[in-house]
């Protein structure tokens, strides 16, 4: 990831650790959610205030403001907690802040961002709102009660883009089946929080979780992995809603070809 220099960061540091935000590296994650949320809003994924990105590394997570344009977005309008001082919380469900910016609530999709840190060790986690997510979420819904909780997809090359799961090696092959749980929306961004948990304990090896008629939640182990699977996925998922309207099937038995290696 190489983005191009960061645009000026905002007030000089007075307190609430304004440090943590300001650096000349373009890699720094205060640098880069915004230069991301940017290109992403390119793609559709976070447009009108919605979708967002968190990075963590290592104790420090940080964290986007809610409802703000995503694409506009300055390194000062970052948040940083550390997930130290979070365990060490009494009360779990409050958020210890190492920087807040005044004028903003953190977004309400960080409960959400902390379970991929805290359940899955990702380094990165990127939600969107893109069409192609919430229209295969409204496909599966057609297709009845209990085949609608997971999308499932084998036969295409893009799987290969996937890893094979937490803490295993390789990536997912040509023939693999790639199996995304979906879950239901809640009026309430935070509400969601304890079905994607439950999602990540039923699936442990997946990198993402779509919610019905909202978008999906992508992780990685860092920022590449996080951005390329989602990249992938919403390849899949476009070509999967193409492949719906031309009446082609998402999951086919194909033979593997004989090749020297078999
Ligand atoms: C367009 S509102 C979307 C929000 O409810 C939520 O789903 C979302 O993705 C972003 O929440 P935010 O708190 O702005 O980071
Ligand atoms: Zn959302």
């Amino acid at each position: 990831m190489t983005p191009p220099a960061p645009p000026d960061s905002g007030p000089a540091a007075v307190g609430n650790n304004d440090h943590l935000v300001q650096s000349n590296n373009p890699d720094h994650p205060a640098n880069l959610i915004p230069y991301l949320c940017a290109k992403f809003w390119t793609l559709g994924w976070v447009t009108g205030t919605g979708g967002g990105a968190s990075i963590r590394e290592d104790d420090l997570v940080y964290i986007a403001p809610s409802g703000v344009q995503k694409e506009l977005m300055k390194p000062s309008d970052i948040y940083v907690l550390s997930l130290a001082a979070q365990a060490k919380s009494l009360d779990k469900r409050s958020r210890v802040y190492l920087r807040s910016p005044p004028q903003y609530k953190p977004s309400q999709c960080t409960p959400l961002f902390m379970a991929a840190f805290t359940k899955r060790r990702a380094g990165c986690c990127i939600h969107t709102h893109s069409h192609w997510a919430v229209l295969v979420t409204l496909i599966l819904e057609t297709q009845g009660p209990g085949r609608d909780r997971e999308f499932l997809i084998n036969n295409i090359e893009q799987i290969k883009g996937f890893g094979r799961g937490f803490d295993k090696t390789g990536n997912l092959g040509y023939h693999d089946t790639l199996c995304i749980p979906v879950i239901e929306n809640t009026a309430h961004e935070e509400d969601l929080t304890e079905f994607l948990e439950e999602a990540m304990d039923k699936y442990p090896d997946t990198y993402a979780v779509l919610v019905r008629r909202h978008g999906v939640y992508v992780w990685g182990e860092n920022v590449h992995k996080a951005k390329t699977q989602c990249e992938s996925l919403d390849y899949l998922f476009q070509l999967a809603v193409e492949m719906k309207r031309l009446d082609l099937p998402w999951i086919t038995d194909i033979e593997p070809v004989k090749t020297m290696r078999s």
